[in-house]
């Protein structure tokens, strides 16, 4: 399994949302040598397919990020569809329940030592109280996070997408366990867009986060690479 990071750089995974495989393998080619993992989405899987992951995986460790939500069986059988692929880290979504969760572990531990780090995704870090509301859950999204995270732990994930708000009462419960991937991170002055969780790239890492996600910060500045050097640059040592 994919190491915990050791340098401010290799925190950042930067996210290669486009529909376009060449445009996400040069972003790849040039981002790779100064972040951590790449993380391949669902606008570019849904656009391109496993051709993508063959594309990117020789750069860098690959998140691989599809958000997995369906029955226990079909969960199983998509991790075990996706693992010739050797993603390091793989997305199911935390409201897919225990049996779901379980299904999708002992399906990965086929792939022995080298697995893929599972992730739950608690609340979408595009989610206020609002919209959490009207899914029918009312009060703080903290609450819900915190919840989620607790039923994903028990039923095998190692770790958790939560947004940059709730690093410290995860890491508080939880401990230094989990692994915490923290998208909704926002460079100060940077347009929020969708996010509705959000907090800088500095204070996501002081709260706990082990990797941050970025996006469009990065992925829609003038100059990348410059744009991710000075996120890393922002990190505490
Ligand atoms: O709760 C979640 C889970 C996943 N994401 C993903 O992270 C990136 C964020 O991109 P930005 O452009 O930096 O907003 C994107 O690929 C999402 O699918 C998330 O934002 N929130």
């Amino acid at each position: 399994m994919l190491q915990r990071p050791t340098t401010a750089a290799a925190r950042i995974i930067p996210a290669l949302d486009t529909p376009d495989a060449d445009r996400a393998a040069a972003l790849a080619a040039a981002l790779a040598p100064h972040c951590g993992p790449l993380k391949l989405g669902l606008e570019l899987f849904a656009a391109e397919g496993p051709a993508a992951m063959r594309r990117i995986a020789p750069l860098a460790p690959v998140f691989l990020d599809l958000k997995l939500h369906d029955i226990p069986n079909t969960v199983a059988g998509a991790v075990r569809s996706l693992l010739p692929l050797r993603p390091a880290m793989l997305t199911l979504h935390a409201g897919g329940g225990t049996a779901m969760l379980a299904a999708a572990r002992a399906a990965a531990e086929a792939a022995g030592a080298d697995r893929p780090i599972l992730l739950a995704v608690t609340v979408l870090t595009s989610m206020d109280a609002a919209a959490l509301a009207a899914t029918g859950v009312a009060g703080d999204p903290a609450g819900q996070v915190l919840r989620l995270a607790g039923l994903a732990l028990a039923a095998g994930a190692d770790g958790l997408v939560c947004s940059p708000q709730e690093v410290a009462a995860i890491r508080a419960e939880f401990g230094p366990a989990p692994y915490l991937v923290v998208p909704g991170v926002r460079p100060a002055g940077s347009a929020a867009g969708d996010q509705a969780r959000t907090a800088t790239p500095a204070e996501a890492v002081a709260a706990g986060a082990d990797w941050i996600v970025v996006g469009r910060p990065i992925t829609g500045a003038a100059d990348p690479v410059a744009a991710l050097r000075a996120i890393a640059g922002s990190l505490p040592r």
